[in-house]
C-alpha cells in the first residue's frame, strides 16, 4: 500500500486479545509494511482515536518505511468497552502487549501522546525487551507539575466534556487544547462530537473509572532510571492540560532523554506543529 492511498477504512483491524485479566476486542490501524513497527498510543480525550489524534504524522512514517500501528485503547472508539478501576496506564499497557503477542512483533518504537504516553512508560517498565526508542508528547507521569494547580484548566474540562458531552463543552475543551485555535474548524468539532457520541458507553465509562479511581494514571517518577531506552520528549511551552515542567521532570528522571519544546504550542504538539514534529521523529528514529 502506498502512503498517499491508506484510509482510516483501508486500514481499520479489529483483534481479540486475552492478556492476564483482560479478554478484549481491541480496534487498531495497521498502516504500511517495513521490518520496523512504529506504535502510536493516543490521548484519553472524550472521543479521540488513533486516528484523530495522529492522521498527521502517519505518512511521513510510511514514505520513510516503518510498519504503523495506531491502537485505539480499551474504552475508546471501535475497542471494547472497560471501567478502570486501577491503574489505566498499566491497562492499557497490558492491551497493547496482547496486540503486539497476536502480531507477533518482538519489538517496537512507541510514540505517546498524554495518557498515550503515561502508557508507554508503564507499558516499557513491564516490557523492557520489548520497547525500541520511545517518543512521549504532554505525559508519561513523572509527577505533578511544581508550578501549575492541579487538575489542570485542560483537565478540568475534559471531565466536564465526558459528564456532559456537548458542543459546548467541546469548544471550551478545545479552546484551551491548541495555541492557535484559528486552526480548529467547524469540520472538525463535528467530527469529534460525532465520535464521541458514537460510543457513550465510553464516556459513562469513563466518568465511572474516574468515580471508582481517580488516580487513573499513577506518578512513575521513582521508576524512571529502570527505562534504558533512548527517548525523545516533545512539549508545548502553553500546554494548558500536563504542563510543560512536567516535561523538566521526565527529562530528569530518565537516563536517556532529550526534550524538544515548541513555543506557540498547545498540548496537540504532533498536529500543531506537524511538519517539524515528523522531522524531528524520523531523524530521532534513523539515528
Ligand atoms: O489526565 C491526563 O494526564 C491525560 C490527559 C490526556 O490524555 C488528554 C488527552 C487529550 C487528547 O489527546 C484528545 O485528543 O482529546
Amino acid at each position: 500500500m502506498t502512503a498517499s492511498v491508506f484510509t482510516e477504512a483501508s486500514t481499520s483491524r479489529f483483534v481479540r486479545i486475552k492478556e492476564g485479566d483482560l479478554d478484549l476486542q481491541l480496534h487498531y490501524n495497521d498502516v504500511g509494511q517495513g521490518a520496523e513497527t512504529v506504535v502510536m498510543l493516543h490521548g484519553s480525550g472524550p472521543g479521540a482515536s488513533g486516528w484523530a489524534n495522529f492522521n498527521r504524522n502517519i505518512e511521513p512514517l510510511v514514505t520513510a518505511g516503518y510498519r504503523v500501528i495506531l491502537l485505539d485503547c480499551p474504552g475508546w472508539s471501535k475497542s471494547d468497552p472497560v471501567v478502570s478501576e486501577g491503574s489505566r496506564s498499566n491497562l492499557n499497557a497490558s492491551a497493547l502487549k496482547g496486540l503486539l503477542d497476536v502480531l507477533d512483533l518482538d519489538r517496537v518504537h512507541i510514540i505517546g501522546n498524554s495518557m498515550g504516553a503515561h502508557s508507554t512508560v508503564a507499558f516499557a517498565l513491564e516490557n523492557p525487551e520489548r520497547i525500541g526508542k520511545l517518543i512521549l508528547m504532554g505525559g508519561g507521569t513523572g509527577g505533578p507539575s511544581a508550578f501549575v494547580p492541579q487538575p489542570t484548566e485542560g483537565i478540568k474540562l475534559i471531565g466536564a466534556l465526558y459528564r456532559e458531552p456537548t458542543i459546548e463543552n467541546l469548544k471550551k475543551m478545545m479552546s484551551v487544547f491548541v495555541f492557535d485555535t484559528s486552526s480548529l474548524t467547524e469540520e472538525l468539532f463535528q467530527t469529534r462530537l460525532d465520535n464521541l457520541l458514537a460510543r457513550r458507553d465510553h464516556l459513562e465509562n469513563f466518568v465511572k473509572s474516574s468515580t471508582l479511581n481517580p488516580k487513573q494514571f499513577p506518578d512513575f517518577s521513582h521508576r524512571l532510571h529502570e527505562i534504558s531506552a533512548e527517548t525523545l520528549l516533545v512539549w508545548g511551552r502553553e500546554d494548558r492540560f500536563v504542563p510543560m515542567d512536567t516535561g523538566l521532570r521526565l527529562l530528569a528522571g530518565l537516563p536517556k532523554a532529550q526534550l524538544h519544546v515548541f513555543n506557540r504550542c498547545g498540548h496537540w504538539a504532533q498536529w500543531e506543529h506537524a511538519d517539524t514534529f515528523n522531522r524531528m521523529v524520523l531523524d530521532f528514529l534513523t539515528h
